[in-house]
């Protein structure tokens, strides 16, 4: 059946493929893995992480093509969220008795999915090890990426850090590594898990990267626990998550906006001509509730991690933006992108009818997320005519200098 794809001598990748997952928690996404990991050490076979509740079967499909799962003797969980831990209570009551390592605080947030009861949990701290015979499992607590109870774990002898969300990809492939599904496509889905869930963690990420650094440790292989395992590219993904973090970013702007009559749009496509015409590349993302391609907020989000620039347009619809707008403006205030190192530069623009607001608020929001607003944006009223046209036009070409001067 199932089988198990080999990481290193005695170290197999025994997760799940969910191909049909297409949202998760309002990330559109092309299906996603659960990486649980088997290392069979001499004395003690240990298994981190499990799965998705319902997906179980697949991991212990896997482990069976290595070992009897009845000889699991300790199970890490690095991360209590359903996706990493749902497969703990079938594992638990398989194996009754069986050690789980895991961080104290994981210990109350498994206690709040799961009748633990019965669950031999033990808690483990940065620097504590688990000796498995001929090699080493030692734990690094690593508070908020992403989650409190979050950790990672490293297996010395065979060079290889099981960081859990932490470098992983949403993608259901039938590739394991890095260098199978490409360079490119990998630090490309890495890039969208970043936007959309890291980016608020950038000042974190950073120290983490320094702690492991100054830990003098070999990582030759970066195993997270959604997508490939970096075993060709972990310097690349490595570097990827510094820029990242930094807000290096390309000279680019993404625009968003919606619009019930089109006057906004106009707007959007003389800031976009400007913009282009200054040398920007520019990425124009008509919001409609994510229906057009490339154009979910999650999509959206990832385009603006490497934007220099983000301008943001609604009409006003009874003195508030358009729900479409105020959904994504959410999801920015929440991302934070102002806790990036480097801050991106924002505009808001938008049709009105008379007495406007849409404009204005954009532009507190774009601040409340951190972002460094241009003046009070530009708001017309109805259709923008030619002069205004040419003044988006203006605008964008103005946009294009500033960002090209940074
Ligand atoms: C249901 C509805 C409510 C509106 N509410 C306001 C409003 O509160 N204030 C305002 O200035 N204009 C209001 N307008 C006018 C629009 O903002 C105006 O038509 C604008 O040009 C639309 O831009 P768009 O073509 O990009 O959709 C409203 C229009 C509609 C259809």
């Amino acid at each position: 059946m199932m089988k198990a794809t080999q990481l290193a001598e005695g170290v197999w990748w025994v997760g799940a493929i969910d191909w049909n997952l297409r949202d998760y928690h309002g990330y559109t996404l092309p299906g996603t893995t659960y990486n649980a990991y088997l290392v069979v050490g001499t004395e003690k076979t240990v298994l981190i992480d499990t799965c998705y509740p319902g997906f179980e079967e697949q991991v212990l499909c896997r482990v069976a093509s290595v070992v009897d799962p009845k000889t699991i003797d300790a199970i890490v969980a690095n991360h209590i969220e359903v996706d990493h831990s749902g497969g703990l209570p079938k594992m638990a009551r398989m194996l009754p008795g069986v050690p789980i390592y895991c961080t104290e605080i994981a210990v109350k947030g498994l206690g709040r999915h799961y009748d633990t009861q019965d669950w031999n949990l033990q808690v483990v701290k940065t620097g504590d090890t688990l000796a498995l015979g001929n090699k080493t499992l030692t734990f690094l607590e690593a508070p908020m990426l992403h989650w409190p109870d979050s950790m990672f774990t490293y297996l010395a002898e065979d060079e290889i850090l099981f960081p859990n969300d932490a470098f992983g990809q949403h993608i259901a492939s039938s590739e394991r590594f890095d260098d199978e599904l490409g360079k490119d496509a990998s630090l490309s889905h890495a890039q969208k898990f970043f936007a959309n869930l890291i980016i608020p963690l950038a000042p974190k990420v950073l120290k983490k990267l320094d702690q492991v650094g100054g830990l003098g440790i070999g990582i030759s292989m970066i195993a997270p626990s959604h997508g490939v395992i970096w075993r060709s590219h972990a310097g690349d993904i490595l570097q990827a998550y510094t820029d990242w973090s930094k807000g290096v970013s390309k000279e680019k702007v993404t625009i968003v906006y919606d619009t019930m009559h089109g006057s906004t749009d106009r707007m959007a496509q003389a800031l976009a001509d400007g913009a282009m015409d200054g040398g920007l590349e520019v990425k124009v993302c008509l919001l409609r509730d994510g229906r057009y391609e490339g154009c979910h907020r999650s999509d959206i989000v990832t385009e603006m991690l490497d934007s220099k620039a983000i301008l943001i347009g609604s009409p006003t619809l009874e003195d508030e933006v358009l729900p479409t707008v105020a959904g994504f403006l959410s999801y920015l205030r929440g991302l934070s992108p102002g806790l990036l190192a480097q801050k991106k530069i924002g505009f808001a623009f938008g049709s009105h009818g008379g007495h406007g607001g849409a404009v204005k608020q954009i532009g507190e929001s774009m601040q409340k997320a951190g972002i460094e607003v241009l003046g009070d944006g530009y708001e017309v009223t109805f259709r923008p005519d030619a002069d205004e046209r040419e003044a988006c036009y203006r605008a964008g070409l103005a946009l294009a200098e500033r960002v090209r001067s940074l």
